[in-house]
């Protein structure tokens, strides 16, 4: 499988540090190239092996699936100089928040158009990757996309009509998981457990935590529950997280991810601040 990555931000590293660690795809079979940046694509060849370029015709020869890793504002320049390579066995695989295949499929009419929302636990190969397909992508086409992203962790067919959602949830939501893991780390150190034995303990306790809703059939509330004894410790801190409105801030940062997902795909420069 070639795969060419148009852009060398943190979501094509985390793909291609995916893809490379067990040699999922060769890494001369991968090629990525970026806007201007030579240092940058200089850093990722020298890290994965992969090879780097910013030759069209050498870019796009022979590759399987050409895959959108640039913002959604610089997809359509960042397209243009393949456009007239492109037939219909190049996929195009867009990893961008809010770009529509039928926007894509708009560019490149001749193309099959694949829209995917990864994120950067690809890293580690623990991505969950949902897809949504543009008309007429064949059944060989669908099944190579999934084992593509089968590579780099758990991967969901859903309709595009979820996509702006997905992205909110789990394109986006290891970041709040981060922030989440930052705030206990302070918090430990408040309490006296030092930064780096506080990081270790925090990442097996969401570990623990994760691999318990995946398994069981218990509801999160249920497994909260278990650990809550009356006049516990548990539930002095819950009171706090009650009082401040945690859940209700945390269910309003997901839906303006999602409102921000949707808003990208009509209008792809960022906000007025
Ligand atoms: N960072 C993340 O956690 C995730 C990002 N995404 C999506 O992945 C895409 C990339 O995000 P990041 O890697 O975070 O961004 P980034 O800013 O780190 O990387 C963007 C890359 O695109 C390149 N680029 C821009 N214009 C170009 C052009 N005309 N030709 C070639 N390359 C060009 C830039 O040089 C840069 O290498 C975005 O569309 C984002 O919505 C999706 C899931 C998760
Ligand atoms: O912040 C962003 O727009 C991208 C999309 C999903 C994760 N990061």
């Amino acid at each position: 499988m070639k795969v060419t990555i148009i852009g060398g931000g943190s979501m094509a590293e985390a793909l291609i540090a995916g893809w490379t660690a067990q040699e999922y795809i060769r890494p001369g079979d991968i090629y990525v190239t970026n806007r201007s940046n030579d240092i940058r694509l200089a850093e990722l060849a020298r890290l994965y092996s992969i090879k780097t370029s910013r030759d069209t015709h050498e870019l796009i020869n022979n590759t399987d699936f050409l895959i959108l890793s640039c913002k959604p504002k610089d997809w359509m320049e960042a397209l243009k100089p393949y456009l007239p390579y492109l037939h219909n066995e190049t996929v195009i695989i867009s990893v961008m928040a809010g770009v529509t295949t039928a926007s894509m499929q708009k560019a490149a009419p001749n193309s099959p158009v694949i829209r995917s929302m990864p994120n950067t636990s690809a890293a580690v190969c623990a991505s969950m990757t949902s897809l949504a397909f543009g008309p007429g992508v064949s059944e060989e086409h669908i099944s190579k996309t999934e084992f593509l992203f089968r590579g780099v962790g758990e991967t969901a067919v859903i309709e595009e009509s979820m996509m702006d959602a997905v992205t909110a949830l789990t394109g986006t939501g290891p970041a709040y998981i981060y922030y989440l893991m930052e705030s206990m780390e302070k918090a430990a150190a408040n309490i006296g457990v030092p930064e780096h034995i506080g990081r270790e303990l925090v990442a097996q306790t969401l570990i623990g935590a994760s691999r318990r809703v995946q398994k069981e059939e218990a509801t999160p509330s249920d497994l909260y529950m278990q650990i809550m004894s009356p006049g516990g410790t548990t539930e002095a801190g819950f009171n706090v997280l009650k009082e401040r409105g945690v859940q209700e801030a945390l269910i309003d940062c997901i839906a303006k991810a999602y409102e921000r997902s949707q808003e990208l795909g009509k209008n792809p420069s960022p906000p007025e601040v």
